[in-house]
């Protein structure tokens, strides 16, 4: 375990957020990665300091594919038992993730009650109150019933006010992700062959179209959550609560582009695209997003609307998570097919480019030729 510089955990105090200058090498062995934990738990908790070893319990949770998720059930004098999760960031994340960022959403967004209580922040992580509740797979996530609860909690979770600028991050994150991604050198042959098949010429093509695009659509910016996928939604159907967890990349986005990425996600990370939500399955979550009160009465516009957007966004999801896995495939210590999992999302930005941009540009189209603007697009 090693001890970062104070100031990284400054600022934290003033909040009731635990913090600790300590740091624990994720790529440790996870008997070594324990004993650090119990240290650095005995290190924030103070009430937990004296007590002995043996009263911590230390478990992986699996699930994540960035960071190292663990479980810590502590037995304490009382003989309450008490658990917390702590979460160790994954090595060579922040050139993906802006940490200071997350820490301000992570602040803001506990407070708001969605999530985990946020208990404190360390080196090289975070500790969180443990959830008690299932956490969804891909299918659970496309259930009618489980996604009508999303849905309603997606839209309060984009009524989160944070501070600072409200600029949309989707296209400076391409942007960023573009210029790491375009210029990368694999030391494994192999990859780097598969690498230099693609055209970032093209690519960049893309990017520029579909901005181009969406731009007109003039979708409402919000505080978006950017990685709604099913892993980072839990549910306790007992009490009714459904938390949307894991906030590395919240930032200010579009409302469209949120709901694609999430649309995207239903297809899990075998890209079964098979499962991309129908047009009755997108309205189905719309009304509930809408108007979670009273779903039936969303108007017909309004699902147009939201279709329109939430599809043509779902391209620039295909293309944001590609830009992604490439830079993985580069850092990643985890042993995932990154580069595969580039051209699958490509791959289905290809299909479905032609589709889901026709369908903004005639509804644009449409527009002028009304004279009718609906509610959420404008021309510009
Ligand atoms: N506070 C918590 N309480 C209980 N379980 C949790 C908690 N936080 C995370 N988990 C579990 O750990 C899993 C991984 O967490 P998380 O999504 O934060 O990791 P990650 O590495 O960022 O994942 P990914 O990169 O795939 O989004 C979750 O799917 C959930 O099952």
């Amino acid at each position: 375990m090693e001890v970062a510089e104070q100031k990284e955990c400054q600022g934290y105090a003033s909040l009731n957020i635990l913090s600790s200058p300590l740091t624990i090498d994720p790529s440790l062995p996870l008997p070594h990665i324990k004993n650090h934990i119990v240290e650095l738990c005995k290190n924030m908790f103070k009430d937990w300091s004296k007590l002995d070893d043996s009263c911590f319990l230390v478990e992986r949770i699996s699930g994540g594919i960035t960071n190292l998720l663990l479980k810590v059930s502590v037995k304490e004098e009382n003989c309450v038992d008490v658990s917390i999760a702590i979460r160790l960031f994954g090595l060579n994340t922040d050139s993906i993730i802006d940490r200071q960022r997350e820490l301000q959403a992570t602040k803001y967004i506990s407070a708001a009650g969605f999530g985990a209580t946020w208990l404190g922040v360390f080196g090289n992580g975070m500790v969180h109150s443990f959830i008690i509740a299932n956490t969804l797979t891909p299918s659970d996530m496309r259930e009618p019933k489980q996604a009508a609860k999303i849905a309603k909690q997606l839209q309060r979770f984009h009524q989160v006010e944070i501070p600072g600028s409200k600029e949309p991050q989707l296209w400076n994150e391409i942007r960023k992700f573009f210029e790491q991604a375009s210029v990368l050198e694999f030391d494994d042959i192999k990859k780097q062959k598969i690498y230099e098949t693609i055209s970032f010429a093209k690519v960049h093509d893309e990017i520029v179209e579909l901005k181009e695009v969406t731009d007109r659509l003039n979708s409402p910016v919000v505080y978006a959550h950017n990685d709604l996928l099913s892993g980072n939604v839990m549910i306790n159907n007992e009490q009714d609560k459904v938390y949307l967890i894991d906030y590395e990349y919240a930032s200010y986005n579009y409302r469209g582009y949120d709901i694609g990425n999430h649309f995207a996600e239903y297809a899990g990370f075998d890209c079964d695209y098979t499962f991309y939500p129908n047009r009755n399955e997108q309205y189905h979550f719309f009304r509930h997003y809408l108007q979670p009160e009273r779903p039936n009465e969303v108007a017909r516009e309004d699902l147009e609307t939201l279709y329109v957007e939430a599809n043509a966004y779902a391209l620039a999801s295909h293309i944001f998570w590609a830009l992604w896995a490439l830079i993985q495939a580069k850092l990643s210590p985890i042993d995932f097919d990154y580069l595969g999992y580039f051209f699958l999302r490509y791959k289905e930005y290809k299909r479905q480019k032609d589709k889901y941009l026709l369908l903004p540009r005639s509804y644009i189209a449409g527009c002028k030729i009304n004279g009718n603007i609906h509610s959420g697009i404008k021309l510009v």
